[in-house]
């Protein structure tokens, strides 16, 4: 297999791999394009295939140029403890925790290919079992709703270095801006921020420095929001370790949360979240946070590596 170093480019936040010589043997993989709100991932089933380096078949495989293109790559393992296990790593290589836009297709994959052909499946991730019901069209899910546990608000389980028992509207001043911060963790770290429109920002410009900020210790994924009403949010995110991506699932229920931390909407109500590939309806109450949203395969293939 080809073999990846991690660089790091002068300046730059943001580690890339570079491919060096590989050894000449070589291993056909079958995959499985999907996605949930174009949040695009390759999916690998490695109930019936070894794999081996995850981190640097992800950063080769999901380059959209020399790859086969998507935000990530997201294995699907046996599982001990639920009816499969998920790891999901970002393009830049790392390792997620969870995936909201993720634990719907993995729920897909898992009912379609007959692996468990069950209405409720338990998906293991990083962050601990989620439950998924799936909706069935033509024998083939079509959406899924997730049970994505409890929303952490605690600044240092999250983490991020603020004071007290949650990051609520707490202002930082990022390029010599001012934003005000609400933290979430979904199992992943979130900073939401609300505003204008997000379209007339300039993302690829902020979001690099919002991910690295000083203030979060393990980078994070952020989401800049626009309330349109009091049950209907506009998203755009960056993503730790993705850059820019169509949406995420759980930067959609971190959202959600803190539109009612900050008193924008009402827990236990749906509040739908567009984002620039679809849309997600999330219900937030204290025990947990629930997400509905489509799930989709586009192509299936067989990779040489
Ligand atoms: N797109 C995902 C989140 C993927 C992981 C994230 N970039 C992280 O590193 O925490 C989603 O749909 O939730």
């Amino acid at each position: 297999m080809n073999q990846y170093v991690r660089k790091a480019e002068n300046g730059s936040p943001v580690d890339h791999y570079e491919r060096v010589a590989g050894n000449g043997k070589k291993q056909k993989i079958a995959f499985t394009k999907m996605h949930g709100c174009a949040n695009d991932y390759v999916y690998i089933n490695c109930f019936d295939q070894d794999i081996e380096n995850h981190a640097e078949l992800a950063v080769w495989l999901s380059d959209r140029h020399t790859g086969i293109g998507g935000d990530g790559v997201i294995f699907i393992c046996p599982s001990e403890i639920a009816d499969a296990k998920m790891r999901m790593f970002n393009l830049d290589g790392s390792e997620g925790m969870m995936c909201g836009n993720g634990v719907r297709c993995v729920a897909k994959f898992v009912y379609d290919s007959g692996i468990a052909r069950k209405d409720v499946l338990h998906i293991e991730t990083l962050s601990g079992i989620k439950i998924c019901r799936v909706t069935v069209e033509n024998g083939e899910v079509a959406a899924v709703t997730v049970d994505m546990g409890k929303a952490e608000l605690a600044p240092e389980k999250i983490p991020v270095l603020f004071d007290g028992e949650s990051v609520v509207s707490r202002e930082i001043e990022v390029l010599g801006e001012p934003y005000a911060v609400t933290c979430v963790s979904m199992g992943n770290p979130h900073c939401v921020i609300f505003g204008g429109d997000p379209d007339f920002i300039d993302l690829e410009k902020i979001g690099p420095y919002f991910e690295h900020f000083e203030k979060f210790p393990e980078r994070i994924n952020t989401e800049f929001i626009q309330v349109l009403d009091d049950h209907t949010l506009k998203m755009r995110v960056w993503e730790r370790g993705s850059g820019e991506t169509m949406a995420c699932g759980t930067g959609a229920c971190a959202s959600a949360v803190a539109a009612c931390l900050n008193g924008f909407c009402q827990k236990g109500e749906d509040i739908r979240v567009r984002l620039r590939g679809g849309e997600l309806v999330i219900r937030y109450t204290d025990e947990r946070v629930q997400m509905t949203g489509n799930a989709d395969t586009v192509f299936t293939g067989v990779v040489e590596i």
